[in-house]
């Protein structure tokens, strides 16, 4: 008797994929309710949107991570740079906020 079908198999790994894509949905929101705080933080003391020298440390620390875990690290360092564009992006909106608010 054979395992399992290739269709069975292929809604077995489907069904794990979605798992994973969920997660990682939910690991994204937390991230953003985190770098949203920050953006705050840094708005109400004049601090700088972003910070070249922490992101260059990130990316060194998940390019490792990711040679460890067998993934791509260009595509570790281009999904960190895709998500830091927009977390800056959010950053520099909070501090035009807060400079509206002061006037
Ligand atoms: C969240 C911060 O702001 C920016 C966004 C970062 C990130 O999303 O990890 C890292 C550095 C900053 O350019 C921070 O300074 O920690």
């Amino acid at each position: 008797m054979s395992e399992s079908t290739p269709q069975q198999r292929l809604e077995r790994l489907r069904s794990s994929i979605d798992n994973i894509d969920a997660a990682l949905v939910h690991m994204l929101a937390e991230r953003f309710r985190c770098t949203q705080e920050v953006g705050i933080l840094k708005a109400e003391n004049e601090m700088p949107a972003s910070d070249p020298s922490r992101e260059a440390r990130q990316i060194a620390r998940l390019r490792s991570l990711a040679e460890d875990a067998h993934l791509d690290p260009e595509f570790a360092e281009k999904w960190f740079n895709f998500v830091v564009a927009e977390v800056i992006r959010h950053h520099t909106e909070a501090a035009a906020t807060v400079v509206d608010g002061e006037e």
